[in-house]
Formats: C-alpha cells, sequence, structure tokens
C-alpha cells in the first residue's frame, strides 16, 4: 500500500491547484472505480462565499478522485455554477474558492455515506486554502469514522454500529449483558449514571479515571463520574456529548463518541461498521497517526499544533518508547518486523494488563518471566484480547530465544504459554472462517431473496403500465441493489480468498512452530534420557561407592578390636613395669640416702682443703708479684738488648733487612701458608708440612718483617729515614729481591692504577724528597735516583744516591719453564742475580777482590754495596708451598746479604772518597808535568834562536824547531 503521507501530499497539491484558480481547472486521469484498498476515503469541502459543498471521494494514489455516484469533477463544476445543487445562484469570478480536504479512517463507512456538516465540523481538521498555512482550527480528530448521518441509506448500516458497539461494551464490562438490539432508553439506563462509561474508560486505559467518588448523594456521584468520563475525553482531546445528550432526546452523539473511544484504543477494529471485517492492514497505520501526518502535511511539515500529545496520542508515545528501547528485546525486535509493524499503543492498552507487560518486556527474556505472572495471564482472557499478529510475535519471540538459548530447551511455564497462544491463534482462525461461511451463506440467502423479488417483479410486469413503471422502478433499484450486493459480495471473496490464503500461511506458521515445538520436545526427552543415563550411572557410582564405604567400615572395626586387644596386652605390661620401677625406686632412694651422707663428709673434706689451698694461693702470690717485677726487668733489659743491637748494627753498615710476605692473591684463598711465625723483632719461621722432623721447620730473623696484612704506608713508614738521609748526602739503595709474584714491584711501586694509600716506595720516595727540599727550599738535582746539592751557608757540594732497585725474579732457570728469547733473557738475569750473589758472598766474606765487574747489575750497585753505602734490602716471599724452596733460598739469600758489613755510612759532606782525591792528585800531577815539558820546551827553542839567528826565515816555526832540536842534540 503506498505510503500515506505522499496520498496527502498529492491532496495538498489539488487543494493549491484549487485555490489559484478563479475557475477550477483539473488534470486529473478519471480511471474506473477501483476497488478498496487502493483509494484513499477523504471528505473534500468545496467553499464559495458563505457556502460549501461536502462530498466523500476516494483519493487514488495516483491522485483520482472519485465519488461514489460521479466525478469529483461533476462536484467542482456544480461549484463553479452553484454551490451544492442551488441552482440560479452563479459564482462569481472574483469569489475565492476554498478547499477542505478532510482524511477518512474507514473506507467502508466513509465510501457509502457523507458526513453531516455538523460532524464534519467535529471531527475534521479545517484547511484554509488561502496561504496555506496552519490548520485554524486546533480541535485535533482521531477518527472520523462515526455514526454518519441517518439517511435512508445508512439507517442499515448505522443499526451495525450500534449492534458492534453494544457487542464491544459487552465483551470488555463483564456482567452487563446489554441486548444487541437494545434502544436509546435501555442504553441510557446502562450509561447515565457514569459508572460504566469511567469503567470503559479504566478497561481501555488503565488508571484514566476515578471510578465512584466521594460523595453521598447519588445522582451528584452519578454526575462526577460523568464529568471525568467527559474530562478524560477532553483530555485526550476526543470529541465528547453534553450531560443533557445523556439525559435526554438522541443517543446517537454518546454512542458517537464512544464508538470514537473504541475506534480510537482499538484501530483494529474501530474502523469497521461491520463486526469483524476490517483489518488493521487495510489502513496501514492507525488513526492518529494518520492524522499526524496530515497535520504535518497540511500544517507546513512540523505538524507540531496538531500532534497530540503522548498521552492523547499513545501510539505516537509508545512508538517513541519502542525506538528508544528497540535493542532492549528479542520480543521489541518482534515489534519491529514488519508484522507487527501494525499493533499501537492502542492495542497495547485493549490487549489487557497482563499481555501489556509481556509486549514492554526489556532487558530479560520469556524464560525470566515469573511462573506467577504468566499463569495469572494464561487464567485472564488478556490472551482473547490479544491482536493476532501479537501472539504470533510471542510465538515467534518465544522460539528465536530457544534458538538463541541453543540448547533448544523451553522452560515449562513458557511451553504452556506457548501452547496456549497458538490455541489462542487457531481458535481465531476457525472463528474467522465460520463468519465468512455465515457471511457467504448470508448473501447466497439474499441473491436467491432478490431474484425471487425479481421473478415477482418480472410476473408484474405484464401488468398496468404504471404499475409496470413501479415496477420497473423497483426493478432498477433492485437490479442496482443487485449490483452492489455483487460489488460487495466480490469484495468480500476476495477478502475471503485472501483470509484463507492467510489461513494457509497461519497454518503453515502453526506447522512448523509444531515441527519447532516438537523438535524442542524430542531435544528435550533426548537431554531427559541423557540426564536419566548419567543419573543411572552415578547411581551405579554411589553404590559401588557404597559398598567400598562398608567394607572399609567393616576392615575399621576389626582393627578397632585388634587395637582394643593389644591395648589390653600392653595394659598388662605397663602395670608389671610399674611394679619393677617402684622396687627400683625404692632401692634408689636407699642409695640417695647412702650418698648424702657421704657428700656430707666430702663437703667436710673440701672446707679444709680449700683453706690450706688459700693459703698455699696468698704464698704464690707474694712469689708471683717478685717474679712479675723480674719479667718487667727483663722486658726493660730486652729493649735495651734490642737497641743496642740495633745500633751495633746501624754502627756495622749493615744492609738492612726487612722480610715482607705478601697475602693470598684473590682466587688463592684457602691455601695454607708456609709462614708460621712473625715475631715482632724480625723473627719469621716458616714451616714444610710436607717434611717432618728438624727441617721442617726454620726460623731466620731480619731487621724486620711485615705480614701480609701490612699496609703500604706502615712499610713506608720505616724506609723514611732512609729517604731522608738521602738529602743529608748519603747514598741510599733500596731494592726489593724476591721471586717471581711475590711483590717486589707492589712494594716498590704499587700496583697499577693504585690509589695514593696503595703508592710503593718509588713515588712515596721521591714525594717525600720533594716536600722535604721544599721545606728546606744543596737547590737540588734529581737526577733519577742520583741527588746532587750545594750548602748554600759552607759552599760544601752534596752528592748521594737512590737506587730503588726492582730486581727480576730470583728463580732458578728451570724452575720458570720459558724457552727461547725469555730464556736467554731469564739466563742472563740469573747470570747477573749471580752476580749480585758472588758480590753480596765476597762482601760477607770481607774478600779483597769484590767482583762488581762480572754484571751490569753489581757495577750499577757498587757504590751502594761497596762504598759506605746505606742498603736496604726487600726480600719478597711467596707464601705459597709450590715456592717453599725458592723461598727459603731467597731467605738464605737474604741472610747472607743481612750479614754484609759496608762500613759505617759517611755522607758526602764529611768527606770525599778518598779514591777520588787520589784520582784528583795524580791527575793534577800529570797536568803539572806537561806544563813542565811545556816549558822545558819553550825554553830550549829561546835559547837555540839566540844560536842560530834568522835561520827562522828559512823554514816554517814547526819544522824549524824539530831542525834546531836536532841539532842541539848533535852538538851536545
Ligand atoms: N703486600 C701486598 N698486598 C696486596 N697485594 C700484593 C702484595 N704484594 C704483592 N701483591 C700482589 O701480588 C701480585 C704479584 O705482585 P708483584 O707483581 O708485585 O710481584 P713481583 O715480585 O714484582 O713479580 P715480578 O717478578 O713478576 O715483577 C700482584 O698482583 C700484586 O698486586
Amino acid at each position: 500500500m503506498e505510503n500515506q503521507s505522499s496520498i496527502l501530499n498529492k491532496i495538498n497539491l489539488i487543494s493549491f491547484s484549487l485555490s489559484f484558480s478563479s475557475l477550477p481547472t483539473f488534470n486529473l486521469i478519471y480511471g474506473p472505480l477501483c476497488p478498496f484498498p487502493q483509494f484513499l476515503p477523504v471528505i473534500v469541502e468545496l467553499m464559495f462565499g458563505n457556502s460549501s459543498v461536502c462530498r466523500k471521494v476516494l483519493l487514488s494514489s495516483e491522485g483520482q478522485l472519485r465519488t461514489r455516484r460521479g466525478r469529483i469533477v461533476d462536484m467542482v463544476s456544480s461549484c463553479a455554477t452553484g454551490i451544492g445543487g442551488q441552482k440560479g445562484r452563479q459564482r462569481r469570478a472574483t469569489d475565492p474558492l476554498k478547499l477542505k480536504i478532510f482524511p477518512l479512517v474507514s473506507v467502508k463507512s466513509s465510501f457509502h455515506d457523507v458526513p453531516s456538516k455538523h460532524s464534519m465540523k467535529k471531527f475534521t481538521m479545517d484547511h484554509q486554502a488561502k496561504g496555506y498555512g496552519r490548520p485554524n482550527n486546533t480541535t485535533v480528530p482521531i477518527s472520523s469514522n462515526v455514526f454518519e448521518p441517518t439517511t435512508s441509506s445508512n439507517g442499515e448500516v448505522e443499526g451495525k454500529q450500534r449492534v458492534v458497539l453494544i457487542e464491544w461494551l459487552n465483551s470488555i464490562i463483564s456482567n452487563l449483558s446489554l441486548p444487541t438490539n437494545a434502544s436509546d432508553e435501555e442504553l441510557r439506563a446502562c450509561l447515565s449514571d457514569g459508572t460504566v462509561l469511567c469503567r470503559i474508560l479504566n478497561r481501555l486505559r488503565p488508571g484514566s479515571v476515578i471510578e465512584g467518588g466521594g460523595s453521598n448523594h447519588p445522582s451528584e456521584s452519578r454526575s462526577d463520574n460523568v464529568k471525568r468520563f467527559l474530562a478524560a475525553m477532553d483530555e485526550m482531546k476526543l470529541p465528547r456529548f453534553q450531560i443533557s445528550d445523556l439525559e435526554k432526546g438522541s443517543m446517537k452523539i454518546v454512542l458517537e463518541c464512544l464508538f470514537t473511544l473504541r475506534a480510537q484504543f482499538m484501530p483494529h477494529v474501530g474502523g469497521s461498521n461491520v463486526p469483524n471485517s476490517s483489518s488493521p492492514k487495510k489502513s496501514g497505520v492507525d488513526a492518529s497517526t494518520r492524522w499526524k501526518l496530515l497535520g504535518q502535511t497540511l500544517g507546513g511539515g512540523d505538524g507540531s499544533r496538531g500532534e497530540l500529545s503522548p498521552r492523547a496520542n499513545p501510539s505516537v508515545f509508545y512508538g517513541e518508547e519502542r525506538r528508544k528501547t528497540a535493542s532492549d528485546s528479542k520480543f521489541q525486535r518482534a515489534l519491529r518486523s514488519h508484522v507487527m509493524a501494525e499493533p499501537s499503543a492502542a492495542l497495547i492498552h485493549h490487549v489487557g494488563h497482563k499481555f501489556h507487560e509481556v509486549f514492554q518486556l526489556k532487558q530479560g527474556s520469556y524464560a525470566d518471566l515469573p511462573a506467577a505472572k504468566i499463569t495469572e495471564m494464561m487464567r485472564t482472557n488478556s490472551l482473547d484480547n490479544a491482536p493476532t499478529q501479537s501472539l504470533l510475535s510471542v510465538v515467534n519471540g518465544i522460539l528465536d530465544e530457544s534458538i538463541e538459548r541453543k540448547n533448544g530447551e523451553i522452560p515449562h511455564r513458557v511451553a504452556c504459554l506457548l501452547r496456549k497462544v497458538v490455541q489462542e491463534i487457531e481458535r481465531r482462525i476457525s472463528t474467522q472462517a465460520e463468519h465468512l461461511r455465515t457471511q457467504s451463506n448470508l448473501f447466497k440467502a439474499r441473491e436467491e431473496k432478490y431474484q425471487s423479488r425479481i421473478r415477482v417483479l418480472e410476473a408484474l410486469a405484464t401488468g398496468t403500465s404504471e404499475e409496470t413503471q413501479v415496477a420497473m422502478n423497483q426493478l432498477q433499484q433492485t437490479k442496482t441493489d443487485k449490483t452492489k450486493m455483487e460489488e460487495k459480495k466480490k469484495v468480500e471473496e476476495q477478502d475471503m480468498v485472501r483470509l484463507t490464503k492467510e489461513k494457509e500461511q497461519i497454518n503453515n506458521e502453526i506447522l512448523t512452530l509444531k515441527q519447532e515445538l516438537e523438535m524442542a520436545r524430542k531435544a528435550n526427552e533426548e537431554s531427559c534420557i541423557k540426564m536419566e543415563t548419567e543419573a543411572k550411572g552415578n547411581q551405579r557410582e554411589l553404590e559401588k561407592r557404597l559398598t567400598e564405604v562398608m567394607h572399609l567400615l567393616t576392615e575399621s572395626r576389626k582393627r578397632v578390636k585388634e587395637l582394643e586387644t593389644n591395648h589390653e596386652s600392653k595394659s598388662q605390661q605397663w602395670n608389671k613395669k610399674e611394679h619393677i620401677y617402684q622396687i627400683f625406686t625404692e632401692f634408689q632412694l636407699g642409695a640417695l640416702r647412702e650418698l648424702k651422707f657421704s657428700s656430707q663428709s666430702i663437703k667436710q673434706e673440701i672446707s679444709r682443703t680449700q683453706k690450706s689451698y688459700s693459703d698455699e694461693f696468698n704464698r704464690l702470690g707474694i712469689k708471683l708479684k717478685a717474679l712479675a717485677d723480674a719479667a718487667e726487668n727483663s722486658n726493660a733489659v730486652l729493649a735495651e738488648n734490642r737497641k743496642l743491637h740495633n745500633e751495633v748494627q746501624e754502627l756495622k753498615g749493615n744492609i738492612r733487612v726487612y722480610c715482607r710476605i705478601r697475602p693470598f692473591l684473590p682466587g688463592q684463598t684457602g691455601k695454607q701458608s708456609i709462614v708460621e711465625y712473625i715475631g715482632d723483632n724480625g723473627e719469621l719461621g716458616v714451616a714444610n708440612p710436607s717434611k717432618q722432623g728438624k727441617d721442617a721447620q726454620k726460623l731466620f730473623k731480619f731487621n724486620k718483617v711485615y705480614g701480609p696484612m701490612a699496609a703500604q704506608a706502615e712499610v713506608y713508614s720505616h724506609i723514611q729515614p732512609l729517604i731522608r738521609s738521602v738529602l743529608d748526602g748519603y747514598n741510599v739503595c733500596i731494592f726489593a729481591y724476591g721471586q717471581t709474584g711475590s711483590g717486589k714491584t707492589y712494594t716498590m711501586t704499587g700496583p697499577d692504577g693504585g690509589s695514593e694509600e696503595e703508592w710503593g716506595v718509588n713515588y712515596r720516595a721521591l714525594n717525600d724528597l720533594f716536600q722535604i727540599s721544599q721545606n728546606r727550599s744543596r737547590v737540588f738535582i734529581v737526577v733519577t735516583i742520583h741527588v746532587r746539592g750545594t750548602d748554600t751557608k759552607t759552599g760544601a757540594s752534596l752528592r748521594g744516591s737512590l737506587h730503588l732497585v726492582d730486581l727480576a725474579g730470583s728463580e732458578r732457570v728451570d724452575r720458570s719453564e720459558v724457552t727461547g728469547d725469555r730464556l736467554k733473557e731469564a739466563q742472563y738475569i740469573n747470570k747477573s742475580l749471580s752476580a749480585l750473589g758472588d758480590v753480596v758472598f765476597a762482601l760477607a766474606q770481607k774478600s779483597s777482590h769484590i767482583p762488581y765487574r762480572n754484571s751490569k747489575l753489581t757495577q750499577v750497585l757498587q757504590s751502594a754495596l761497596g762504598g759506605h753505602a746505606k742498603t736496604l734490602m726487600f726480600v719478597q716471599l711467596n707464601p705459597e708451598l709450590n715456592s717453599y724452596s725458592e723461598t727459603v733460598s731467597t731467605l738464605k739469600f737474604a741472610e747472607r746479604v743481612s750479614g754484609v758489613e759496608l762500613g759505617t755510612a759517611r755522607s758526602s759532606k764529611e768527606g770525599r772518597d778518598v779514591r777520588d782525591l787520589m784520582d784528583q792528585v795524580a791527575s793534577l800531577k800529570d797536568t803539572i808535568a806537561k806544563k813542565d815539558e811545556e816549558i822545558e820546551r819553550l825554553q830550549l827553542l829561546k835559547d837555540l834562536k839566540n844560536v842560530f839567528p834568522g835561520s827562522e826565515k828559512s823554514a816554517s816555526g814547526s819544522n824549524l824547531s824539530a831542525k834546531l832540536l836536532k841539532r842541539w842534540h848533535e852538538d851536545k
């Protein structure tokens, strides 16, 4: 069916063309009369001056206007010549032509009947053609499908409408039982107290009005009820009647009002004046929506003035609601589908409170509906009033839900609801079919009746011409009626066919639903069987477990018995033991008594002994004091001895030997040290754990021995006086001796990149020298390790040298395990070291010949080792076991070195080296001798010149000298 609004737009266009034409011209296409529903029924009111004419016409989707009895053009033409058939009154060309168009809801009623001017004014929206602004009449029509004017041709229709209305009243108000042919007075009696009216309203719109009222006076209460009803109608903007209409006269207006109410809330039935003959699909949308659309069209598009409030126009309101909550539930989806496009809020109101709740199902599912609610719904007559499409939607919703739930199960209560709904649909279809059959029979009977009439009339036709004329007129009338009936029949047959098709379709749907239901039932049964099987399995399992538990119980009982027996025998044993212990305890008590006696005698003995001991202690204390005094004296004597020994050593000028033992390196922890003892006075005890007896331990003595924990600063603090003596003109030599890795470089230089605290002797010595020189402010020159200076006061020159020697490893070549160039180097080092050993040996032996020249090393160290130098040797030891022999040999060498006497050290300030002086004397003697010779030669030359004058011109000086010398010798 074409969109209603587009049709209404066409109406607007027609109106436009009419309004601006002084004489209306139409370019309309006139076709044959089209059957419903291709035409939209409208009422056209043509106004010319103060006169107007109304015609009810059909407006097709193509824009065709057609009246039942003639074309619209005829009607308009009649307007042009004289309004409403009032011939003789010519329309002036200047008079404006106004057009009003009133849409109708019910095609059938509107098609056949033209509304009275009165009803039109009441139920239509006025539209001023001039200006085409908004409707100037704000009375909002809800439906034009009311009782039409009581023309003779409409009497039957009105009667049917009345019957329909009474039946409807009976159906919605229980115990009303109005006869379908009830007279006006009977209706008045029923409705005049207003209670029934209020009940009708509350039934359609629960809670609309309060029934009864507070007044005690019956007439007051009655008028209150009616007033409340009328106020509610006003509020909904529905046509109403006056209270006087209810009290006397015709009840027509009252019934019109009720009919409008019915049409408003039940548009699917409200548009028909024939019971059950109207289908909601015919009108496409409900009346209020249609009016809204029309309001928008005529009112310039926004429809603001013509739009109903949500309360007055529930369909619009619920339409909005539906859009807002569209996604809320599956059921709401069903409402949106093409099948459910038509149900409106009025419909929802109609189907009753419970069913309304089902429609409003939000955020949930049928399965979630409480069982009590479903039961209540099924118990009341809610389903009786629900639209068929809604019922189908419920079915679809439930099935959708069951499909979505995947397991296909439908809860029992929902299945009951489903069955009830399906039963209701079946009942309706069969009722409709029955009704159609009845109508068909009725039409057949009527046809037969008319046929017999025709036959009678044809018989009469043979009578007088006057009668014949009357009969012919009647015949004509009858034929017209027959045609009408045939058309009606045709339409109804079409309806029948359509309904049959719908029925088939519904049957198919029901079949499908039944199949689905059957499938769901089967699935349910299968799951039941499965569950039963599982339950049986579980039962078997439980029985098995029970048997096992019983078995365990029997075992446990046996075990308890055994334990009891065991316990008894054990308790007997314990009793025996208790007896034995009692005897034993008595025996022990006797022994204890004896012990106490002997303990007392021992105590007396101890006190006696203690006394004698204290006397003895006193005596010992006196003796010990004397010993302590003696020991103190002996310590002082020992210190004195040491000092004296050192002084003797100093005077002797021995090479000082400080022994330093390096600690184990990281990764060497846990190794055993061969150093057993480090004395305060330079004693060092080493032990070889692999040897036994005397050879296992050896004791050495040096000037100082530093343990592994000795710090660089501590070591240097003992060297410092030596370094300072360099500045006093002494030769000082400090050299480190020891095997590879024993810490020579560590002592002399310090570790690579070490901090100031880790500086070795070299750095500290030089640092010290510079600092002292700064403090003293002998000018000094440091040439590597030689120091020379001049005493500015005395002019004496000072010359000292510092030999800081870091020797190569002392181990034997065979132990170094090197080859090639390294072997040669080791051999050379060995040679140098052995030369050093020879020099030290010679010095120790006080040999006349000291082999300094055997190696470069000894030559360099000659002044330190041979002169009156202060010499110190660090003997460096590796405490590891595998270095034992090397360590011992090192220590032997060190011992020998420590035995070397260099004589008392002398400063260069105190006297020069004799040898130097001797050399100088010899040199000076040589110089004097050379000078004397030169003088003698010159004297001779002078004498010769006197003897041989002029000889100097004949030869050069030198040759002459030589010749003269030769002659002088010859003369002599
Ligand atoms: N007193 C010490 N405290 C801490 N570490 C030490 C000490 N003496 C030596 N070492 C460490 O022992 C290792 C060997 O020492 P060093 O190189 O001084 O031995 P060396 O006798 O000079 O060896 P080489 O003959 O090869 O020159 C070094 O890693 C050094 O830092």
